[in-house]
Protein backbone atom coordinates (compact mmCIF):
# COMPACT_ATOMS: atom_id res chain seq x y z
CA UNK A 1 0.00 0.00 0.00
CA UNK A 2 2.25 2.37 1.00
CA UNK A 3 6.13 2.24 -0.77
CA UNK A 4 9.03 3.95 0.07
CA UNK A 5 12.48 4.41 -1.21
CA UNK A 6 15.48 5.41 -0.53
CA UNK A 7 13.48 8.43 0.36
CA UNK A 8 15.74 11.34 1.33
CA UNK A 9 15.06 14.79 2.45
CA UNK A 10 17.97 17.05 3.57
CA UNK A 11 17.42 19.97 5.85
CA UNK A 12 21.03 20.44 5.79
CA UNK A 13 23.12 20.33 9.33
CA UNK A 14 22.21 16.31 9.34
CA UNK A 15 18.38 17.67 9.61
CA UNK A 16 15.96 15.34 7.65
CA UNK A 17 14.83 12.06 6.74
CA UNK A 18 17.70 9.83 4.44
CA UNK A 19 17.55 6.92 3.06
CA UNK A 20 14.20 5.37 4.10
CA UNK A 21 13.13 2.19 2.68
CA UNK A 22 9.97 0.38 3.87
CA UNK A 23 6.91 -0.46 3.02
CA UNK A 24 2.92 -1.32 4.54
CA UNK A 25 0.69 -3.64 3.94
CA UNK A 26 -2.43 -3.78 2.57
CA UNK A 27 -4.82 -4.56 5.89
CA UNK A 28 -1.83 -3.52 8.49
CA UNK A 29 -1.32 -0.94 11.03
CA UNK A 30 1.84 0.44 11.17
CA UNK A 31 3.19 2.51 13.97
CA UNK A 32 6.22 4.89 13.42
CA UNK A 33 7.93 5.52 16.11
CA UNK A 34 10.68 7.82 17.40
CA UNK A 35 11.80 10.48 19.60
CA UNK A 36 11.34 13.84 19.06
CA UNK A 37 12.74 15.29 15.58
CA UNK A 38 13.98 11.70 14.86
CA UNK A 39 11.65 12.93 10.96
CA UNK A 40 8.19 11.55 11.21
CA UNK A 41 6.78 14.03 10.14
CA UNK A 42 8.63 15.01 7.29
CA UNK A 43 8.05 11.49 6.49
CA UNK A 44 4.60 11.76 6.70
CA UNK A 45 4.61 14.60 4.40
CA UNK A 46 6.26 13.37 1.97
CA UNK A 47 3.72 10.67 1.60
CA UNK A 48 1.37 13.49 1.43
CA UNK A 49 2.36 15.55 -1.37
CA UNK A 50 3.27 18.21 0.65
CA UNK A 51 6.83 18.33 0.18
CA UNK A 52 8.99 17.11 -2.99
CA UNK A 53 11.84 14.54 -1.60
CA UNK A 54 15.29 15.69 -2.74
CA UNK A 55 15.63 11.61 -3.71
CA UNK A 56 14.48 8.35 -3.51
CA UNK A 57 10.73 8.21 -3.46
CA UNK A 58 7.26 7.39 -1.57
CA UNK A 59 4.65 5.73 -3.48
CA UNK A 60 1.03 4.91 -2.38
CA UNK A 61 -1.32 1.98 -4.21
CA UNK A 62 1.67 2.42 -7.02
CA UNK A 63 0.89 6.08 -7.58
CA UNK A 64 3.92 8.76 -6.75
CA UNK A 65 2.75 10.83 -3.59
CA UNK A 66 4.24 14.19 -5.13
CA UNK A 67 3.23 13.82 -8.71
CA UNK A 68 -0.04 12.49 -7.68
CA UNK A 69 -0.83 14.74 -4.44
CA UNK A 70 -4.09 15.81 -4.75
CA UNK A 71 -5.85 12.53 -5.90
CA UNK A 72 -3.83 10.94 -3.06
CA UNK A 73 -4.64 13.68 -0.30
CA UNK A 74 -8.45 13.44 -1.60
CA UNK A 75 -8.41 10.02 -0.57
CA UNK A 76 -6.70 8.98 2.45
CA UNK A 77 -7.52 9.93 5.57
CA UNK A 78 -5.02 12.49 7.39
CA UNK A 79 -4.70 13.70 10.61
CA UNK A 80 -1.99 16.17 10.72
CA UNK A 81 0.61 16.48 13.97
CA UNK A 82 -0.50 20.07 13.76
CA UNK A 83 -4.04 20.79 12.39
CA UNK A 84 -4.69 23.95 10.72
CA UNK A 85 -8.35 24.90 10.86
CA UNK A 86 -10.69 27.22 9.67
CA UNK A 87 -10.47 28.62 12.90
CA UNK A 88 -13.82 31.23 12.81
CA UNK A 89 -15.93 27.75 11.48
CA UNK A 90 -17.87 26.14 13.80
CA UNK A 91 -16.47 22.21 14.26
CA UNK A 92 -19.28 21.06 12.42
CA UNK A 93 -19.26 23.55 9.71
CA UNK A 94 -15.87 23.27 9.05
CA UNK A 95 -16.42 18.62 8.90
CA UNK A 96 -19.40 19.41 5.99
CA UNK A 97 -17.08 21.53 4.48
CA UNK A 98 -14.04 19.14 4.45
CA UNK A 99 -16.78 16.57 3.62
CA UNK A 100 -18.17 18.39 0.50
CA UNK A 101 -14.31 18.68 -0.69
CA UNK A 102 -13.69 15.15 -0.56
CA UNK A 103 -16.64 13.98 -1.80
CA UNK A 104 -18.22 12.76 1.21
CA UNK A 105 -21.86 12.79 1.03
CA UNK A 106 -22.99 10.60 4.06
CA UNK A 107 -22.73 12.69 7.08
CA UNK A 108 -23.54 9.91 9.18
CA UNK A 109 -20.25 8.71 9.98
CA UNK A 110 -19.16 11.92 10.80
CA UNK A 111 -22.17 12.14 13.33
CA UNK A 112 -21.47 9.10 14.53
CA UNK A 113 -17.88 10.02 15.36
CA UNK A 114 -18.75 13.08 16.93
CA UNK A 115 -21.10 10.94 19.91
CA UNK A 116 -18.48 8.57 20.54
CA UNK A 117 -15.82 11.30 21.04
CA UNK A 118 -18.80 13.56 22.70
CA UNK A 119 -17.91 16.32 20.15
CA UNK A 120 -19.84 18.88 20.48
CA UNK A 121 -19.60 20.51 16.82
CA UNK A 122 -21.75 23.57 17.66
CA UNK A 123 -18.46 25.22 19.20
CA UNK A 124 -15.89 27.61 17.11
CA UNK A 125 -12.44 26.21 16.99
CA UNK A 126 -11.11 28.83 17.87
CA UNK A 127 -12.96 28.73 21.20
CA UNK A 128 -11.99 25.32 21.58
CA UNK A 129 -9.13 23.29 23.74
CA UNK A 130 -6.24 21.45 21.88
CA UNK A 131 -7.99 18.39 22.84
CA UNK A 132 -11.48 19.04 21.16
CA UNK A 133 -9.72 20.42 18.01
CA UNK A 134 -8.00 16.71 18.26
CA UNK A 135 -11.17 15.13 18.04
CA UNK A 136 -12.11 17.41 15.23
CA UNK A 137 -9.27 16.67 13.49
CA UNK A 138 -9.76 12.70 14.08
CA UNK A 139 -13.65 12.85 12.83
CA UNK A 140 -12.24 14.36 9.39
CA UNK A 141 -9.58 11.66 9.21
CA UNK A 142 -12.24 9.22 9.36
CA UNK A 143 -15.46 10.02 8.42
CA UNK A 144 -14.94 9.26 4.83
CA UNK A 145 -14.02 5.54 5.99
CA UNK A 146 -11.05 5.64 3.37
CA UNK A 147 -9.17 2.35 2.90
CA UNK A 148 -5.71 4.35 4.18
CA UNK A 149 -5.07 6.57 7.25
CA UNK A 150 -1.95 8.31 8.02
CA UNK A 151 -2.02 10.18 11.18
CA UNK A 152 0.96 11.75 13.04
CA UNK A 153 0.41 11.94 16.62
CA UNK A 154 -3.12 11.14 16.50
CA UNK A 155 -4.29 11.32 20.60
CA UNK A 156 -1.81 13.92 21.52
CA UNK A 157 -4.17 16.04 23.91
CA UNK A 158 -6.84 13.52 24.62
CA UNK A 159 -7.51 12.38 27.98
CA UNK A 160 -7.00 8.28 28.96
CA UNK A 161 -10.74 7.79 28.72
CA UNK A 162 -11.02 8.95 24.64
CA UNK A 163 -7.21 7.77 24.05
CA UNK A 164 -9.11 4.46 24.95
CA UNK A 165 -11.72 5.26 22.61
CA UNK A 166 -9.94 6.07 19.69
CA UNK A 167 -7.93 2.65 20.34
CA UNK A 168 -11.41 0.66 19.53
CA UNK A 169 -11.84 2.91 16.85
CA UNK A 170 -8.41 1.95 15.27
CA UNK A 171 -8.97 -1.57 15.87
CA UNK A 172 -12.61 -1.39 14.35
CA UNK A 173 -10.70 0.09 11.13
CA UNK A 174 -8.31 -2.73 11.06
CA UNK A 175 -11.27 -5.06 10.76
CA UNK A 176 -12.84 -3.56 8.19
CA UNK A 177 -10.00 -4.10 6.24
CA UNK A 178 -8.00 0.09 6.38
CA UNK A 179 -4.40 -0.06 6.28
CA UNK A 180 -2.83 2.88 9.11
CA UNK A 181 0.31 4.38 9.64
CA UNK A 182 0.26 6.32 12.74
CA UNK A 183 2.83 7.52 14.55
CA UNK A 184 2.88 7.60 18.25
CA UNK A 185 4.84 8.14 21.67
CA UNK A 186 2.28 6.11 23.29
CA UNK A 187 3.66 2.70 23.98
CA UNK A 188 0.12 1.80 24.80
CA UNK A 189 -1.84 2.91 21.45
CA UNK A 190 1.18 1.14 19.24
CA UNK A 191 0.82 -2.24 22.17
CA UNK A 192 -2.94 -2.71 21.34
CA UNK A 193 -3.03 -1.61 17.69
CA UNK A 194 -0.16 -1.98 15.70
CA UNK A 195 1.09 -5.54 13.70
CA UNK A 196 4.42 -3.63 12.78
CA UNK A 197 6.41 -0.70 13.27
CA UNK A 198 9.22 1.23 11.87
CA UNK A 199 11.64 2.92 14.20
CA UNK A 200 13.61 5.84 13.08
CA UNK A 201 16.37 7.18 14.78
CA UNK A 202 18.00 10.76 13.27
CA UNK A 203 16.40 10.54 10.21
CA UNK A 204 17.37 6.72 9.43
CA UNK A 205 15.79 3.51 9.98
CA UNK A 206 16.45 1.89 13.18
CA UNK A 207 14.47 -0.94 12.85
CA UNK A 208 10.87 -2.53 11.48
CA UNK A 209 9.80 -4.50 14.26
CA UNK A 210 7.15 -6.70 14.69
CA UNK A 211 4.99 -5.71 17.65
CA UNK A 212 5.85 -8.84 19.65
CA UNK A 213 9.15 -8.41 19.21
CA UNK A 214 9.03 -4.71 20.52
CA UNK A 215 6.48 -6.00 23.49
CA UNK A 216 9.67 -8.57 24.40
CA UNK A 217 12.73 -5.92 24.64
CA UNK A 218 10.05 -4.11 26.69
CA UNK A 219 11.55 -3.55 30.39
CA UNK A 220 9.80 -3.39 33.65
CA UNK A 221 11.56 -1.35 36.55
CA UNK A 222 10.81 -2.69 40.17
CA UNK A 223 12.35 -0.73 43.03
CA UNK A 224 12.65 -2.92 46.00
CA UNK A 225 12.62 -1.62 49.28
CA UNK A 226 13.90 -4.25 51.61
CA UNK A 227 13.09 -4.51 55.61
CA UNK A 228 16.65 -4.62 55.86
CA UNK A 229 19.54 -3.04 53.88
CA UNK A 230 21.86 -6.46 54.33
CA UNK A 231 19.19 -8.30 52.65
CA UNK A 232 18.95 -5.30 49.52
CA UNK A 233 22.72 -5.87 49.39
CA UNK A 234 22.29 -9.79 49.22
CA UNK A 235 19.28 -9.88 46.52
CA UNK A 236 21.48 -7.40 44.72
CA UNK A 237 24.42 -9.70 44.55
CA UNK A 238 22.45 -12.63 43.85
CA UNK A 239 20.67 -11.02 41.43
CA UNK A 240 23.01 -9.50 39.36
CA UNK A 241 21.64 -8.61 35.96
CA UNK A 242 21.96 -5.05 36.22
CA UNK A 243 20.24 -4.67 39.80
CA UNK A 244 21.79 -1.16 41.25
CA UNK A 245 21.35 -1.12 45.36
CA UNK A 246 20.85 1.88 47.27
CA UNK A 247 20.81 1.38 51.05
CA UNK A 248 17.76 -0.52 51.80
CA UNK A 249 16.33 -0.03 47.96
CA UNK A 250 17.25 -2.16 45.09
CA UNK A 251 16.68 -1.10 41.07
CA UNK A 252 16.84 -3.69 38.55
CA UNK A 253 15.54 -4.01 35.25
CA UNK A 254 13.27 -7.06 34.33
CA UNK A 255 12.46 -8.30 30.42
CA UNK A 256 10.09 -10.74 29.83
CA UNK A 257 8.53 -12.70 32.39
CA UNK A 258 8.55 -11.20 36.19
CA UNK A 259 8.09 -14.74 37.59
CA UNK A 260 11.70 -15.19 38.50
CA UNK A 261 12.57 -11.91 39.96
CA UNK A 262 9.59 -12.19 42.04
CA UNK A 263 10.80 -15.64 43.31
CA UNK A 264 13.47 -14.22 43.88
CA UNK A 265 12.62 -11.30 46.29
CA UNK A 266 10.21 -13.21 47.94
CA UNK A 267 13.06 -15.20 50.06
CA UNK A 268 13.09 -11.77 51.72
CA UNK A 269 11.45 -9.34 54.04
CA UNK A 270 10.38 -6.50 51.74
CA UNK A 271 8.58 -3.21 52.91
CA UNK A 272 7.50 -2.04 49.75
CA UNK A 273 7.56 -2.25 46.06
CA UNK A 274 7.12 -0.48 43.08
CA UNK A 275 7.03 -1.06 38.98
CA UNK A 276 7.38 1.69 36.28
CA UNK A 277 6.86 0.06 33.01
CA UNK A 278 9.27 1.63 30.12
CA UNK A 279 8.20 4.27 27.97
CA UNK A 280 8.92 4.30 24.36
CA UNK A 281 11.46 7.23 24.78
CA UNK A 282 13.10 4.61 27.71
CA UNK A 283 13.04 1.85 25.33
CA UNK A 284 14.56 3.82 22.44
CA UNK A 285 17.33 5.11 25.04
CA UNK A 286 18.49 1.83 26.13
CA UNK A 287 17.63 -0.29 22.63
CA UNK A 288 18.64 2.14 19.94
CA UNK A 289 20.63 4.67 21.54
CA UNK A 290 20.55 8.46 21.26
CA UNK A 291 18.52 11.04 23.10
CA UNK A 292 15.14 10.47 24.41
CA UNK A 293 13.01 13.98 25.09
CA UNK A 294 10.56 14.74 26.60
CA UNK A 295 6.94 14.45 25.45
N1 LIG B 1 11.07 22.88 6.91
C1 LIG B 1 12.16 22.51 7.62
N2 LIG B 1 13.32 23.18 7.47
C2 LIG B 1 14.42 22.81 8.15
N3 LIG B 1 14.48 21.79 9.03
C3 LIG B 1 13.35 21.08 9.23
C4 LIG B 1 12.13 21.41 8.53
N4 LIG B 1 11.18 20.52 8.93
C5 LIG B 1 11.77 19.69 9.83
N5 LIG B 1 13.08 20.03 10.00
C6 LIG B 1 14.04 19.33 10.87
O1 LIG B 1 14.07 17.95 10.48
C7 LIG B 1 14.17 17.10 11.62
C8 LIG B 1 12.99 16.13 11.67
O2 LIG B 1 11.80 16.83 12.03
P1 LIG B 1 10.35 16.14 12.13
O3 LIG B 1 9.38 17.22 12.47
O4 LIG B 1 10.12 15.36 10.90
O5 LIG B 1 10.55 15.17 13.36
P2 LIG B 1 9.47 14.29 14.13
O6 LIG B 1 10.06 12.93 14.22
O7 LIG B 1 8.16 14.42 13.49
O8 LIG B 1 9.47 14.95 15.55
P3 LIG B 1 8.25 15.23 16.57
O9 LIG B 1 8.04 13.95 17.29
O10 LIG B 1 8.83 16.29 17.44
O11 LIG B 1 7.07 15.68 15.77
C9 LIG B 1 14.25 18.03 12.84
O12 LIG B 1 15.60 18.22 13.15
C10 LIG B 1 13.62 19.31 12.33
O13 LIG B 1 14.13 20.42 13.03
Amino acid sequence: MIEAEKLTKDYGGGRGVFDLSFAVEKGEVMGFLGPNGAGKTTTIRQMMGFIRPDQGSVRIGGRDCFAHAAQIQRELGYLPGEPAFMEDMTGEAFLHFLAKMKGISDFGRARELMERFELDGSARIKRMSKGTKQKVAIVAAFMGGPELLILDEPTSGLDPLMQNRFIDLVLGEKQRGATILMSSHIFEEVERTCDRTVIIREGRIAAVERLEKLKKTKRKLFSVQFERPQDAAAFAASWQKGARQQGDTVQAAVTGSPDAFLKAVSAYSVRDIDLHRETLEELFLHFYGGEANDQ
